[in-house]
């Protein structure tokens, strides 16, 4: 049903709905995720997309390495301290976004980096606060004194002013280097408009890369698998994304991380442009249309044992196929940074399972609560976690992931499952 709305009919649903608030933080509807369908958001989305494939095909590769290998050595500085990754993994996300549109990474103490993700994080939970929800609504409130209203215009304005003054700076760059009509720079100009995408653009690498090590905690099998895995393919040498092919445990795992939790679960919400029909029921124009992604991805007739998580059934023999899943969703509105945020997955993940194991930081109550927290994306709860470091020249003991394992497939702690 969410194809036949998405793709098939991708032109009759590829509308946004307007609101009050949406409007305030995207500029008046001008970015590329809130923006309605019209000619000049197709011409935005054009440009920035054709930016971000030649991105991809140039330099992303080695900006991800580098992100990557600045992660491990944050990673390794931690000792085996048990530690929450989740501002780490933001950075290494953000910093593989900073390279590509400003020419700069940051560290996480980077006061400059503070005060984005900052400024992110309070536009993120005002937007998602009653107060402000209610003014789409109830129109007449928008004349009364509103305190979290007024902090969300401040935070706005100081976004579009933090960005603006980073795309100053590497204009001037540009100018001074001679790099201008440069792949960075075609991004940039199709950037250069109020900056409504950035807040979740930050944020679903690092939730994704979150949920990953949650769940790999309570099957710490799955983790040696892929581990393994890569000793067997890569002998000593880091991954690279052609690996793919060769790694089936891992595109496995992040496969099943992505169907159990899509961190976009009802992606962005569609506007009917015209009269149409979803599954013969009819749809009026204007209608607003919610694709339930989560609800899709946990449907008890395509998938097996919907609500645990099993990697397996993505390896030949365990009867899943990728292809009901839309984590990106699809058609017109299809996730612009879905090439991006696949390479970032697999690197990220792949750096991480070949150079440290993932241990939970104490007794089975410490073990990560895996309901998610809904809001803009969907996060898992905070939880620390141990790692240790691993040589590739310690081969692991027994570490293949079976189909039909008979080993519990349920997390270890299944009380904190839906
Ligand atoms: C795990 C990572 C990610 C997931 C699961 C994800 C998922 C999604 C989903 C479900 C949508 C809504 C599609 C719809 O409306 O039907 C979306 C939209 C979008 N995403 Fe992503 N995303 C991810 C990472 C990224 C990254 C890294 C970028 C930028 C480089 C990005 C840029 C965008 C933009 C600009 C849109 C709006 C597209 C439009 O309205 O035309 N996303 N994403």
């Amino acid at each position: 049903m969410i194809r036949e709305a998405l793709v098939k009919k991708w032109s009759d649903f590829a509308g946004r709905p307007h609101s009050y608030t949406g409007d305030i933080v995207s500029g008046g509807g001008r970015s590329i995720s809130l923006g309605d369908y019209s000619e000049e958001w197709r011409t935005h989305r054009r440009v920035a997309h054709s930016a971000l494939q030649r991105c991809s095909a140039q330099s992303l590769h080695s900006v991800i390495q580098r992100q990557a290998l600045n992660l491990r050595q944050v990673l390794l500085d931690y000792k085996e301290t048990s530690v929450d990754l989740s501002e780490d993994f933001t950075v290494a996300a953000s910093n593989v976004i900073t390279t590509l549109v400003f020419g700069k990474e940051y560290d996480k103490s980077s006061p400059q980096l503070q005060r984005l993700h900052g400024c992110l994080n309070e536009i993120v939970s005002l937007w998602g606060s009653p107060w402000i929800s209610a003014l789409d609504s109830f129109p007449l409130l928008r004349k009364l004194p509103n305190p979290p209203f007024s902090r969300l215009l401040k935070e706005v304005a100081r976004r579009d002013d933090i960005i603006r003054s980073h795309l100053q700076e590497y204009k001037v760059l540009c100018q001074d280097e001679g790099t201008k009509g440069t792949v960075t720079d075609s991004l940039l100009q199709s950037l250069d408009q109020p900056l409504g995408d950035k807040e979740r653009v930050v944020e679903t690498t690092a939730a994704w890369l979150c949920w990953t090590v949650a769940f790999l905690l309570h099957r710490p099998e799955v983790q040696y698998s892929v581990y393994s895995e890569m000793c067997t393919v890569l002998d000593t040498r880091y991954p690279q994304y052609s690996d793919r092919p060769k790694l089936p445990c891992l595109s496995a795992l992040i496969s099943e991380v992505l169907r159990l939790r899509p961190v976009a679960p009802l992606a962005v919400p569609h506007r009917a442009t015209r009269d149409s029909s979803i599954a013969g029921y009819c749809i009026r124009k204007d209608t607003i249309i919610i694709p339930n992604l989560y609800g899709a991805h946990h449907d008890p007739a395509i998938w097996t044992d919907p609500y645990t998580f099993k990697p397996e059934r993505f390896l030949d023999g365990g009867g899943a196929s990728t292809r009901p899943l839309l984590p990106f969703g699809g058609g017109a509105r299809l996730c612009l940074g879905e090439s991006i945020a696949k390479m970032e997955l697999f690197l990220f993940t792949a750096y991480l399972l070949r150079d440290f194991q993932f241990l939970p930081s104490g007794n089975k109550e410490s073990f990560p609560d895996l309901t998610g927290v809904a809001s803009v994306v969907l996060k898992v709860k905070p939880f620390r976690v141990i790692k240790q470091r691993k040589g590739l020249e310690a081969k692991p003991k027994e570490l293949r992931l079976k189909i039909n394992s008979e080993k519990s497939q349920e997390p270890t702690n299944p009380s904190t499952i839906d």
